[in-house]
């Protein structure tokens, strides 16, 4: 199985969204590396097993990203959990972890857990405004950056514009302060050539929302950046 660490391209699906069992088998039959499943509103259990069981029809590796605690189950490949660096309220950056930690330590196996540290740049998206984020100045997100590989030792940095197309000036940024931290870009890619534009700084791109409004164009950013 591709490790996260040699995702190229990876889509990220909402439990909280509705997607036709047709689209879902060009998504996970498309050639992209995973499927993280992962939202900010109103996911459910429900949601979450109902959706982790249409992808497991296909050998594509799926991840949970773990937004909320309640929705924690077994079965999945591995699970990304975020830290949001520009949150200014605690529970988003350490809190909430801390009491999961204390309800799931003896069943946390470090092999498939990876810790993301997110800087959200959008003010407009739903995790802005749920974690409370400030939205940070360029040298702002490099020390947020350097802070994630050096301070906190995070395997992975993600730079989120969830719902808008982000600055690949600043990916490229940086990419040059990640040196062992993976880095995560998600954000507004809907084309081949935005997909392309942000692969050349991010080791990794994620596209969410475009599969739910342009499939056929969504479907492309695959193979943009796997050439
Ligand atoms: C039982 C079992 C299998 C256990 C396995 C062990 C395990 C994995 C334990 C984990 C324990 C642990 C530390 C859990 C953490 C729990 C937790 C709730 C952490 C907080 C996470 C957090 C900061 C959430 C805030 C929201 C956020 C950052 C979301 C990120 C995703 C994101 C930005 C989505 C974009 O928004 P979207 O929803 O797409 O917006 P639109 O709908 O507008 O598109
Ligand atoms: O939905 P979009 O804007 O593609 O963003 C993808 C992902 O980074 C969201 O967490
Ligand atoms: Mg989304």
């Amino acid at each position: 199985m591709t490790q996260l660490t040699d995702w190229k391209h990876v889509f990220k699906l909402d439990p909280d969204k509705e997607i036709s069992d047709e689209a879902l088998e060009k998504i996970c039959e498309s050639g992209t590396d995973a499927i993280i499943v992962g939202g900010t509103d109103h996911i459910t259990l429900d949601g979450v097993l109902d959706l982790l069981s249409s992808i497991r029809r296909y050998s594509v590796p799926c991840y949970l990203e773990v937004t909320d605690a309640e929705v924690l189950t077994p079965g999945f490949d591995g699970y990304l959990i975020p830290m949001v660096l520009n949150s200014t309220d605690k529970q988003w950056i350490l809190g909430q972890q801390h009491e999961a930690i204390k309800e799931y330590r003896e069943v946390m196996n470090w092999d498939e857990i990876f810790m993301e540290g997110y800087c959200i740049m959008n003010p407009d998206c739903k995790a802005f405004k749920k974690t409370s984020c400030e939205l940070p100045l360029d040298e702002d997100v490099l020390a947020y950056a350097y802070m994630a590989e050096h301070v906190f030792h995070l395997p992975v940095f993600y730079l989120e514009y969830s719902g808008t197309y982000g600055s690949a000036e600043l990916a490229k940024k940086v990419k040059n302060e990640l040196q062992n931290t993976h880095f995560i870009y998600g954000g507004g890619i809907q084309t081949a050539a935005q997909a392309k534009e942000m692969k050349e700084y991010a080791d990794t791109i994620v596209v969410g929302n475009s599969v739910y409004t342009n499939l056929k164009e969504a479907l492309k950013t695959v193979k943009a950046v796997k050439q």
